[in-house]
């Protein structure tokens, strides 16, 4: 059951600035927005100051976004992640209209259709029925209009004689079935989705991503702020990362993800810094060999980070001769190799590897850990060498190799050196296969003739 309603679709007008010069190109520009709330201790505290008003003051002032300005451009796709609290669902709700700013302004080019993860938006009294009528006339959609796209909107949302039930009485999967129908129904120029689709079964989101695939084909600039990593670097052109109310990063899905895992494995009250900060204790202690000349870089792609305590020093990929490579044919077998150095004692080491498509899709990642690897703990300056052996059955493509060595202290991952896609490897087809995807099944294929007493 729905306790409250949790999907809004709304609709914001056209904003123009200086007379309509308003950059056509600029879909959703963020100016320097903040948003303040009130915290009341206890509900006699709001009436108290409704009451009194100006003369004294009953709540304490909290400050949910922090001076944000971007812009994001017609048919982008942006991806907005943090950690929870960050300030996301504050400013998708802004943008949506459902919020105001405390300071700063906001203009947004075209229809919003909006998903939001929190407030309000079907009346849970009215049928679903009633329900897509009155969001087609809050999106100034008429009801002869809307009559039109019915169909479509059942057929997508799926969810049978339900459509004719009040809202109330729909599990959250139903609602957000039906509420994305109506969003997507309306020809939005902008969709913002907030995590609402985790919670609609798999062969849902699946649905809802190919559609926001072809709106996003066709021009539709879209929002998507979600946890699911994958699905932003899948489907985003761009990607902000947020923190404790800032906007701290914005660039390629890629980068911003591997900074916000960083960012994962902070402790909830420190800041994001790029470098690699040493504990005391490892404060004198130096990688072996850092500036090895073997060591191979990505174009200064590689995004590294670790609490100092110990490092990778040399990452490489080796075929069944020994050979450093940087090509292979798929399904060939490679050594993925690196050699660690511990930077004070450590008991419980594990020791990870990472394929990246080019998009940034993970296409296979362990770690000696989950191959249950017994632990061996390593002494201060004990250096290792440790080899994970594939076959590369991976699709002819581009790929990149990321290599983690982390502590399990007290069932909690410490990253002590963090390499991601240290090594960009290119995988050649096999003779004439021009198969697609990531992966390489092998495919064998017969064609028999059947004899028509078979069929
Ligand atoms: N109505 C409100 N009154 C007071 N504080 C609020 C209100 N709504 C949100 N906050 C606070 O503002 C901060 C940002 O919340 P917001 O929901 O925007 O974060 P988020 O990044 O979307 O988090 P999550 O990933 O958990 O959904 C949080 O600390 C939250 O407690």
């Amino acid at each position: 059951m729905v306790s409250q309603n949790k999907v809004r679709v709304c609709r914001c007008d056209l904003a123009f600035q200086n007379g309509g010069s308003f950059v056509e190109k600029v879909s959703i520009s963020v100016n320097n927005v903040s948003k303040t709330y009130r915290i009341y201790n206890n509900p006699q505290d709001r009436l108290m100051q409704s009451i009194f008003r100006g003369n004294r003051q009953y709540f304490k002032e909290f400050r949910a976004l922090k001076n944000i300005t971007f812009e994001v451009r017609k048919g982008e796709t942006v991806g907005i992640i943090g950690r929870n609290g960050s300030g996301k669902s504050t400013l998708l709700q802004i943008i949506a209209g459902t919020l105001q700013a405390t300071e700063g302004n906001i203009n947004v080019n075209g229809r919003v259709a909006a998903l939001l993860e929190l407030g309000s938006g079907f009346n849970p009294d009215f049928t679903g029925r009633e329900n897509v009528y009155l969001n087609g006339a809050i999106l100034g959609i008429n009801r002869a209009e809307m009559e039109k796209r019915f169909d479509d909107i059942t057929s997508f949302a799926d969810i049978g004689d339900y459509i004719d039930q009040p809202v109330k009485t729909y599990s959250s999967g139903m609602y957000v079935r039906l509420a994305f129908a109506v969003a997507i129904s309306v020809d939005p120029d902008i969709l913002i989705v907030d995590e609402a689709l985790a919670v609609g079964d798999g062969r849902f989101q699946l649905k809802c991503f190919e559609r926001i695939k072809t709106l996003k084909e066709s021009g539709t600039t879209i929002l998507l702020v979600t946890h699911d990593l994958q699905s932003i670097r899948q489907f985003c052109d761009q990607c902000l990362l947020f923190d404790k109310g800032k906007l701290l990063d914005q660039g390629t899905p890629n980068d911003i993800v591997n900074k916000y895992t960083k960012i994962l494995f902070s402790s909830a009250d420190s800041e994001l810094t790029e470098h690699i900060e040493p504990s005391e204790e490892a404060n004198s202690f130096q990688g072996a060999n850092t500036n090895d000349e073997d060591q191979r870089k990505t174009d200064g792609k590689e995004y590294r980070y670790g609490n100092g305590q110990g490092s990778i020093d040399k990452v490489d990929i080796l075929d069944i001769t020994g050979q450093s490579i940087e090509m292979l044919t798929t399904c060939d077998e490679v050594t993925i190799a690196m050699d660690i150095t511990a930077g004070k004692e450590i008991a419980k080491p594990i020791y990870a590897v990472t394929i990246k498509s080019v998009k940034g899709l993970e296409v296979y990642g362990t770690n000696t850990y989950f191959q249950n690897y017994p632990f061996e703990a390593l002494q201060p300056n004990q250096t290792i060498h440790v080899e994970f052996k594939h076959r590369m059955a991976l699709a002819p493509g581009i790929y990149f190799i990321s290599f983690g060595f982390v502590e399990l202290l007290k069932e909690e991952i410490v990253p002590l050196d963090r390499r991601y896609d240290a090594i960009e490897i290119k995988v050649l087809p096999q003779g004439s296969d021009r198969s697609f995807g990531i992966a390489n099944l092998d495919s064998r294929i017969t064609i028999s003739h059947l004899e028509k007493q078979q069929l």
